[in-house]
């Protein structure tokens, strides 16, 4: 890693421990909520996460190794496009159902909160291309799987996954098998 992106990832680290609040019982009773909005408020603290999360779509030399970078509504919308836009990538978005207006993918799957679908367009990527997923939290790893079989559905294949944080309590890494994952932080 280069003297910056350890840097940036140091940065990043000691905002979210400030910045990322813990809310008990949302949105239903035992979740307890990692709220990274106050993060996002913050100018520097995003620039460093941004900048850590896109070291996962990066080789040793610095050089981009993925064609796009995935974002998961909708936190990691937020992340997904700063990403996508410092590696030089397409950026393309996984929807909850119901919000892509032509022909997609969709896998149902459960959260540490309830259950969902997403969705991906069909075109949205060519077959063969390295996918970055970027998301701000791992907890169950159903919407990381999900969205795995919507890449794959598509002929993609993802590449790396990079997320602010990872819950251990609960098995979301068990999700990805032998993809790379990044995450900048584990509670
Ligand atoms: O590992 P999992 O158990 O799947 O949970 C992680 C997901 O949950 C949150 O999204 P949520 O579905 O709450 O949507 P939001 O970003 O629209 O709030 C979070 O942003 C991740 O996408
Ligand atoms: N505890 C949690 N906090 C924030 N986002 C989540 N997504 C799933 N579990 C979560």
């Amino acid at each position: 890693m280069s003297p910056s992106a350890a840097g940036a990832l140091e940065r990043a680290r000691e905002a979210m421990a400030r910045l990322v609040v813990d809310v008990p019982d949302f949105p239903s009773p035992g979740v307890v909520f990692k709220d990274v909005t106050p993060l996002l408020a913050d100018h520097e603290a995003l620039t460093a996460g941004v900048a850590a999360l896109a070291e996962a779509g990066r080789d040793d030399d610095g050089a981009t190794t993925v064609d796009a970078v995935v974002g998961m509504e909708a936190r990691g919308f937020l992340l997904a496009a700063p990403v996508a836009l410092a590696l030089g990538a397409s950026l393309v978005p996984v929807r909850k159902a119901g919000k892509l207006p032509r022909a997609t993918h969709a896998v149902s799957y459960s959260l540490e909160y309830g259950e969902a679908t997403l969705e991906i367009h069909t075109d949205a990527l060519a077959p063969g291309s390295r996918v970055l997923l970027v998301d701000d939290v791992l907890a169950t790893g159903g919407t990381l799987r999900a969205t795995r079989e919507l890449v794959e559905a598509c002929g993609a294949e993802v590449a790396a996954v990079a997320m602010l944080m990872e819950l251990t309590f609960l098995p979301g890494r068990e999700a990805l098998g032998e993809v790379p994952l990044t995450c900048l932080t584990s509670v």
